[in-house]
């Protein structure tokens, strides 16, 4: 499989942030009743990046990772992306950078149960209109890649939890996407199978590829270069920072270990009053936004 290249097929000169928050703003309206899940974030992502983000439970991760796929769109403030302006970027545009340059991991897998392992791998290249047996191919290799070669004919009831994230990963890849955007996807797994997953992360982001990875648990965000934690929908601390951001208590709040500059993360420690939370996804609308995003 190819190495991957960036996120824009022709990025613009000078190597901007791949991914630029501005004051981003999200809120969603239910009837009369109004959240404000993303309350004025600014983040900027380099391309190669492997960050990881934490907070608690309704804490705004999965509103901002919808908009970092573009699955969403901010109610105000500006997402460039690999310095284009996300808001100005055509519709087509916008569909060529879901379905080729971004590859979903879900904590629900997420994958088709009718369709086998190779079948549910291809599902991506079927949108971008490769041909048959370039999709065979190309999916065969992605499940090797992600160690399911004996598996491509099994259906997901057929694999285990572990497995169908790998068959997950390996749709996620199958385009050879320059962004990993992986939201809670050890939230349902065992620890062998976590292991796995966040090996085969290191793996892609080994070779060039910028990781996204949202996540509860402070020990799979080790895994990570860099830590943000995001509380009432902003940033509370970015251990790319000197300093923790403005609204943040300290580390001591955010149960760092240590403050740490740019480069390896350190590991988090949960505090008092801090604890693992699982989330629990169950939107079936995410089916949709992974195989048709
Ligand atoms: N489609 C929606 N309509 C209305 N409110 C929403 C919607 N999606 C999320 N919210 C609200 O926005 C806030 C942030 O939700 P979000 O799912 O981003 O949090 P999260 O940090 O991912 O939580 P969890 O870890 O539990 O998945 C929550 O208060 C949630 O209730």
């Amino acid at each position: 499989m190819a190495e991957s290249g960036s996120l824009l097929a022709e990025p613009p000169a000078g190597s901007p942030p791949v991914i630029e928050l501005d004051g981003v703003r999200k809120t969603y309206r239910t009837g009369a009743i109004e959240v404000d899940a993303l309350r004025g974030v600014d983040l900027r992502i380099s391309e190669g990046e492997y960050i990881a983000i934490m907070g608690p439970s309704g804490s705004g991760k999965s509103t901002l990772m919808n908009i970092l796929g573009c699955l969403d769109i901010p109610t105000a403030g500006h997402y460039r992306l690999a310095g284009e302006d996300v808001a100005r970027m055509s519709e087509d545009a916008l569909a060529e950078i879901r379905n080729r340059r971004i590859g979903f991991v879900f904590q629900q897998f997420n994958l088709l149960p009718t369709l086998s392992a190779w079948r549910n791998v291809e599902l991506p290249l079927c949108y971008a209109g490769t041909g048959r047996a370039q999709r065979r191919v190309r999916a065969i290799e992605a499940l090797e890649k992600v160690g399911l070669g004996d598996r491509i004919a099994h259906r997901p009831n057929e694999l285990s939890g572990g497995q169908q994230q790998r068959v997950a990963v390996a749709r996620a890849l199958v385009t050879d996407p320059a962004l990993i955007l992986a939201d809670e996807p050890t939230g349902n797994l065992d620890s062998a199978s976590t292991q796995d997953v966040l090996d085969l992360l290191g793996e892609l982001h080994a070779s060039g590829r910028t990781i996204v990875l949202i996540t509860h648990e402070p020990e799979v965000a080790a895994t990570a270069g860099r830590v943000v934690r995001i509380r009432d929908g902003g940033i509370q601390y970015d251990t790319s920072s000197d300093h923790p951001s403005d609204d943040a208590d300290g580390p001591g709040d955010v149960g760092f270990g240590a403050v740490a500059g740019p480069g390896p993360a350190p590991v988090p420690v949960l505090g008092p009053g801090h604890r693992h939370e699982k989330a629990a996804h169950g939107d079936p609308a995410r089916l949709t936004w992974v195989i048709r995003p």
